[in-house]
């Protein structure tokens, strides 16, 4: 590339960076590619001192957006028609401004809020984008209990030797948070109110604005296909088993209104507690790793379930629900399939958080036959749903 190519694209970069235009915001695809462009640029370019700077420094922008959420500013600022001063937003927080004007500086040099002027603040698009209650859901959950076992990870893995944990229990997350080892992140929950109530919105509605497994014609083919073939149409139609507080089912009846056939919420019981769903949905307490209460059901549907555990554990609760299937019976496994190669961050860093969490795993393709194999399933059909990284509904059945 020549010096003026090069000087041109600084100048449109720069120019894109003052302001995005509304194409770029509806084009998704360019959006995209640009998006990935700048991620992989940036590390190829810096020097170590920047490197140092950009890495070494990068749990402060969590920490400043903890802040930011517990002094309720991205909501304030998002909600404001015109720049509010940094006094104005004091005594909206109860903060002192000497302080508040260093957290805001510290937000605006990373782009959580935007400077207008001296001591003036205005929204950025993260700003924005942090302005939800889920948005905040997903930052205190990440701060409050997250944090503690990506910090303790090194140490948990030089300890045992680097080797792939098999037990459900003794995980970083509980030498992280100082809790026995016998601890599981969602027994841990049980105990710590708060960080279940946000940990249960963030999991409800992280993936809002993304597509999800209702939006692909052909897994709805195959529900129908198999519940049509169990010939009881008001029968058990679809278990969402650890489905939280029932978004997913609430999800399927509000788009295939017409489709009868029970739907039913299974989860913890302290979870289940706080489940948010109609009477035309039952919620069920159960433990998977006990049984499965439904027998016969047209699809037993796992989202975001098998990667929080280890391969024992998921052949365990695999086994139960194939013991309770049908000859018509599905499972959809709703989860993350890695490529072999060049996995997105997306991809990863799931993996290293269910590593950190609960000793679990964000599996490769190969991995997810293998397991299935291992249970006593055969997989059907691996359909993807297109979003960063690849979710797919894996469809199975019994042998
Ligand atoms: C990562 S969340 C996924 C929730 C939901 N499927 C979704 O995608 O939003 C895992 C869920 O598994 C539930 N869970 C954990 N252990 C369980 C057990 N032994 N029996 C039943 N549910 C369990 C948790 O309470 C939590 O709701």
């Amino acid at each position: 590339m020549t010096s003026t190519k090069l000087l041109d694209t600084i100048s449109s970069l720069e120019e894109l960076a003052r302001s995005a235009p509304q194409e770029l915001h509806d084009q998704d695809g360019l959006r995209k590619r640009l998006l990935d462009a700048v991620q992989k640029l940036v590390p190829e370019i810096e020097t170590p001192a920047e490197m140092s700077q950009r890495l070494l420094y990068l749990p402060c922008e969590i920490m400043g957006a903890k802040i930011g959420v517990d002094l309720d500013i991205f909501n304030v600022l998002s909600a404001s028609d015109r720049p509010l001063s940094t006094e104005e937003l004091a005594q909206n927080c109860g903060a002192e401004s000497a302080l508040l004007l260093r957290l805001l500086k510290y937000m605006s040099s990373v782009r959580l809020i935007k400077e207008s002027d001296t001591g003036l603040w205005v929204p950025s698009n993260m700003t924005r984008n942090l302005a939800s209650r889920h948005s905040a859901a997903g930052v205190n959950h990440v701060h409050d209990s997250v944090m503690p076992a990506y910090h303790a990870l090194p140490s948990w893995l030089n300890r045992r030797g680097y080797k792939t944990p098999t037990a459900k229990t003794d995980t970083p997350f509980a030498q992280g948070h100082g809790a026995s080892p016998d601890q599981s992140f969602f027994s841990w929950l049980q105990v710590h109110p708060y960080n279940a109530t946000e940990f249960n919105i963030f999991m409800g509605v992280h993936r809002t604005g993304m597509k999800t497994w209702l939006d692909q014609g052909k897994i709805h083919g195959s529900l129908c296909k198999a519940h049509e073939a169990g010939g009881d149409e008001n029968g058990a139609m679809f278990v969402d088993v650890g489905g939280g507080i029932g978004q997913q089912c609430k999800a399927l009846r509000a788009r295939y209104p017409e489709l009868k056939g029970r739907i039913i919420l299974q989860d913890l019981p302290q979870v289940i507690q706080k489940a948010d769903v109609g009477d035309d949905i039952e919620a069920m307490s159960m433990d998977f790793f006990e049984g499965q209460p439904i027998k016969s059901a047209t699809v037993y549907y796992l989202r975001s379930i098998l990667r929080d555990w280890p391969d024992a554990q998921c052949r365990t609760i695999l086994g139960h629900i194939r013991d309770a299937m049908a000859a018509h019976s599905l499972i959809f496994i709703d989860e993350l399939v890695l490529p072999d190669r060049g996995a997105h961050k997306v991809e990863t860093q799931l993996d290293m958080t269910m590593l950190s969490m609960l000793n679990g795993e964000a599996r490769t393709e190969s991995h997810w036959r293998r397991l299935l194999e291992e249970s006593g399933l055969k997989v059907q059909d691996i359909v993807s749903y297109q979003n960063a990284g690849s979710e797919a509904v894996i469809v199975a059945k019994g042998k």
